[in-house]
């Protein structure tokens, strides 16, 4: 069990996100470490948790962000990043999300449609400038996780599909505003083996290939992100295994000479740094169950509600004391409002606080103000 500055925790207003940034740190360490190749280049998923605290962090360390909104764009050039810095992805740009992500000059957008490409051209010659595009495909490969948060699938909404790709380019390379960079993939989240992303890489090899022999070649191959981590046991796995997702990558993509190779991560990097801290309001003894209700809900925390996730339950007011089942359960007015079902916890009592492990990412970016709640504040610790 990871240790809690539960004293300090006493006088704070709870729920709130607890950042471990020396973990964060760790961890942003290691993706450095495990990347060093000159043709890489990692971004950050600033969707994952756009928190400026944790961002100015990302940003110190080096890394691009990949962004899928204007605000995500403006959420990044505050924490520091440059605009050349920052990808520009997402199924639904609109037109002043597109004008203002051209007059930041980031450094890529990562196109989804053929429409989307002709508006992109548009503001591009009304603005007198020139977008750098790469194209994202849908490559079809089943990524083996949630089907909500599955992208590359063909029945997807995200992509071009593989078979309308020689129309794309040929009409690309007639745009004047637009310059074709390269390919972008990706094909999910949550993804816990190296299969899919071994797939991938056979998926782009053999699609360079075919481009190759047409005489067009791509500047850069970005195949998003997608690295699962360690849910179940977060103190066993706190830092996820880059080692081995990069290696795959280099030894499976055969980069042509002088390619860039981009990443997109977000859960890896922030996920287990962040914990969502709870106190316990009542336990309530039902006919058959006994209910721990704490004060954060799916307001705070959607991802069990969403996509029936489980994130660890801690009991770290009293982590000795004998176990008891319990569900752990929210205030809000949705059944779906519960965190664990059944769950072997220490004794608890009213005013022990709970931790909710592992939700540095998708937590408190995703937080909302149903039932008119106020949304949870953020605490940073380091060691
Ligand atoms: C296009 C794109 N890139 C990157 C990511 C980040 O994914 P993850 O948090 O799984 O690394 C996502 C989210 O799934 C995405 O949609
Ligand atoms: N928000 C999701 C993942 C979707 C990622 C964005 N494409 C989660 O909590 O797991």
């Amino acid at each position: 069990m990871a240790r809690f500055p539960i004293d300090e925790f006493k006088e704070l207003a709870t729920p709130f996100y607890f950042y471990d940034l020396t973990l964060l740190d760790r961890t942003l360490a290691e993706i450095k470490r495990t990347s060093r190749d000159e043709r890489f280049r990692v971004h950050y998923a600033i969707k994952a948790n756009a928190n400026p605290g944790i961002l100015r962090r990302i940003q110190a360390s080096g890394l691009g962000v990949d962004a899928v909104s204007g605000g995500e764009i403006l959420a990044a050039i505050d924490a520091g990043f440059h605009g050349e810095q920052i990808v520009y992805a997402g199924v639904g740009k609109t037109d002043a999300e597109i004008r203002l992500a051209l007059n930041n000059g980031v450094g890529c957008f990562n196109v989804e449609s053929e429409p989307e490409l002709d508006i992109i051209d548009e503001i591009a010659s009304s603005l007198g400038l020139k977008a750098n595009i790469a194209l994202r495909i849908n490559p079809n490969i089943d990524a083996h996780t949630h089907e909500y948060i599955t992208t590359g699938l063909a029945e997807n909404k995200f992509g071009i599909n593989l078979d309308q790709l020689p129309d794309i380019i040929e009409k690309v390379l007639r745009l004047d505003h637009i310059n074709l960079s390269g390919l972008h993939f990706h094909i999910g989240s949550q993804i816990t083996e190296i299969e899919p992303f071994l797939m991938l890489c056979e998926t782009i090899n053999r699609i360079q290939d075919e481009w190759t022999e047409r005489g067009v070649e791509f500047k850069t191959i970005n195949v998003g992100g997608g690295l699962g981590i360690d849910y179940a046991d977060p103190d066993r796995h706190p830092i996820p295994d880059f080692e081995g997702y990069f290696k795959a990558f280099r030894n499976h993509l055969r980069l042509r000479p002088e390619q860039e190779l981009h990443f997109e991560l977000g859960r890896s990097v922030v996920a287990q740094c962040g914990s969502l801290i709870t106190r316990v309001l009542y336990v309530k003894e039902g006919t058959t169950k006994r209910f721990a209700i704490v004060d954060a809900g799916m307001t705070d925390l959607i991802r069990p509600a969403l996509y029936n996730a489980h994130h660890r339950i801690e009991n770290i007011s009293s982590p000795n004391d004998v176990k008891h089942h319990y569900d752990v359960v929210g205030p809000i007015c949705e059944s779906s409002d519960c965190f664990g079902k059944d769950e072997m916890l220490p004794a608890i009592r009213r005013g022990d606080f709970l931790a909710l492990r592992s939700a540095g990412a998708y937590g408190e970016i995703m937080a909302s103000q149903y039932n008119c709640r106020t949304l949870p504040s953020s605490y940073f610790y380091e060691k």
